[in-house]
């Protein structure tokens, strides 16, 4: 008896110390702390949970968007973080910083499980320095000349393949085709051979094995707000996820010593870092780390956008047909289509642009840390040690910056009156400053290569069960459905 009733006193002071323990927390968050001065939804203000179920359920950029329309520009999106939706803020927040402390990037985003080897995105910025000057060389002029032939092979095959479904009359999943390409061109410049995608139609067990592990790392970035949790859910893993983790380690290195062993000199991403392998002392885990990251970010930004702008052109036939006429009148052959040859193509950058305002590959806010002194963004003083980030869906969208925002208007980028009010310098889908992306160059590149060949080639509709495929889940990345279509070979080219 007198047990029981100790056991109740326990209980009850547990919850009641429970219960004030949130009741403070609550009243600090939403009264208190140094944020609460700027707007955003109550349950934002009091816990990051709001925001991790809103990125956990896919809908966070359309979500960023209703909450800037309803509270202004800067919102607060968590206890301790804002996000600003306005062209100053790039600037402010990830350009380069004369004799003032950057912004570094926020850990539990990045760098969510701590002991992963580093690499060059999530780098601390003396590191960064080092890694980004070696891996510069890749993405040079002339690097990217010397890649052509190699990027110009895949993109030969690609169009053979797609040659294949013109037989048969059958709908194909082009997004899917994209994706192949760019991963087997990525994989090659990264790792010195390429997955077989194009070959096999296939994504390789490799790829998707990044992918599975990409969904675990938003959970993982959830719980970096609950270390304890993190831990004890870390320490429970299966040991069939440990084994495909090991396996998956396992190839990768194999992957990397083939590559090691290729000549010296190959002009591809890698080669900077191999070269100065022991200047930058990394090690053999750095470097796959590196190449790792290397093809997570070239390939499938590369490969939504493509998917992105043949489905808004698709969508909307009068561009489709502007694009047609562009194309078909600047070459004869496909030989005449090549990396420099398709600068010439205005309308198709338009095109490009405007698909990267509309489905920007990368559509969520990539979060930063305000330094120790604080800073001040659009004229606020922002206390030290906030997160801050500029989400792309939802600042592309804003009525304030471009008109008619959701409606596919290349013109918008040709200088077209009616379009003279639109802020352009908002659109950064590669970011601003000294983490900006190091392959914007070969991205335009690479897609203008691809988009230019294909209407060049072929006269593509679009299958009745695709009229709806922008309207997509985020994690991320877009969650791209097939994105079928219906391809006839140009008759002059039979
Ligand atoms: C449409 C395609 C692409 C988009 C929209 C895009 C976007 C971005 C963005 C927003 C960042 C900054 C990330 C951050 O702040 O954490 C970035 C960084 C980076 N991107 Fe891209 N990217 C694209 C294609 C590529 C390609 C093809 C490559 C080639 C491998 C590439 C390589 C990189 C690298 C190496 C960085 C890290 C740069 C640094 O931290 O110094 N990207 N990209």
């Amino acid at each position: 008896m007198g047990i029981s009733t100790n056991l109740q006193q326990v209980l009850v002071t547990g919850v009641f110390t429970c219960f004030i323990y949130v009741i403070s927390q609550v009243v600090y968050n939403v009264f208190i702390h140094p944020l609460s001065r700027f707007p955003g939804p109550v349950e934002h203000k009091i816990t990051r949970l709001a925001y991790a179920w809103k990125a956990a359920r896919g809908t966070l950029p359309f979500d960023m968007l209703e909450m800037h329309k309803k509270y202004g520009d800067i919102v607060r999106i968590a206890p301790d973080e804002l996000a600003f939706s306005h062209p100053d803020a790039w600037q402010e927040i990830m350009g380069h910083k004369k004799g003032q402390h950057e912004f570094t990037k926020a850990n539990w985003f990045y760098r969510p499980v701590e002991e992963q080897p580093t690499h060059v995105v999530n780098a601390t910025r003396e590191e960064h320095g080092r890694l980004r000057r070696q891996l510069a060389h890749g993405f040079s002029e002339k690097a990217m000349r010397d890649q052509e032939p190699l990027i110009r092979g895949y993109v030969d095959l690609l169009l053979e393949r797609l040659t294949g479904f013109c037989a048969s009359g059958s709908p194909v999943a082009i997004s899917d085709w994209y994706n192949f390409t760019t991963f087997d061109i990525i994989g090659d410049l990264a790792f010195g051979e390429p997955f077989g995608c194009l070959q096999g139609s296939d994504l390789d067990g490799w790829i998707k094995g990044i992918f599975d592990a990409g969904r675990l790392g938003i959970l993982l970035q959830t719980l970096s707000f609950y270390p304890v949790v993190k831990r004890a859910l870390l320490s429970m893993a299966p040991a069939s996820m440990k084994e495909a983790h090991e396996k998956h380690r396992r190839l990768t290195q194999q992957k990397m010593e083939r590559r090691m062993e290729k000549e010296e000199g190959r002009p591809d991403l890698i080669e900077g870092l191999l070269r100065k392998r022991d200047e930058l002392s990394l090690t053999l885990d750095e470097l796959i780390s590196n190449a790792e990251i290397l093809i997570i970010g070239g390939s499938e930004t590369t490969a939504s956008l493509l998917s992105g702008v043949t489905y808004l052109l698709l969508a909307n036939p009068h561009t489709h047909d502007k694009l047609k006429e562009e194309v078909r009148s600047a070459f004869q052959s496909q030989e005449e289509i090549n990396l420099i040859s398709v600068n010439k193509l205005s309308y198709m950058l338009a095109c490009l642009d405007e698909a990267m305002r509309m489905y920007p590959p990368i559509a969520n806010g990539l979060p930063r840390l305000c330094p120790e002194s604080g800073a001040t963004i659009m004229g606020e003083y922002i206390p030290p040690n906030t997160f801050v980030s500029v989400h792309h869906w939802a600042l592309y969208r804003r009525e304030e910056y471009f008109k008619d925002p959701n409606t596919f208007h290349p013109e918008r980028f040709l200088g077209d009156q009616s379009f003279a009010d639109d802020r352009r310098e908002v659109l950064q889908p590669f970011h601003v400053g000294p983490r900006n992306c190091l392959g914007r160059n070969l991205a335009y590149s690479e897609m203008r290569l691809i988009l230019a060949l294909i209407i060049f080639t072929f006269d593509v509709t679009i299958e009745d069960e695709a009229q709806d495929w922008i309207n997509q889940r985020n994690f991320i990345m877009w969650e791209k459905g097939p994105l079928k279509v219906r391809l006839n070979r140009v008759s002059a080219l039979h």
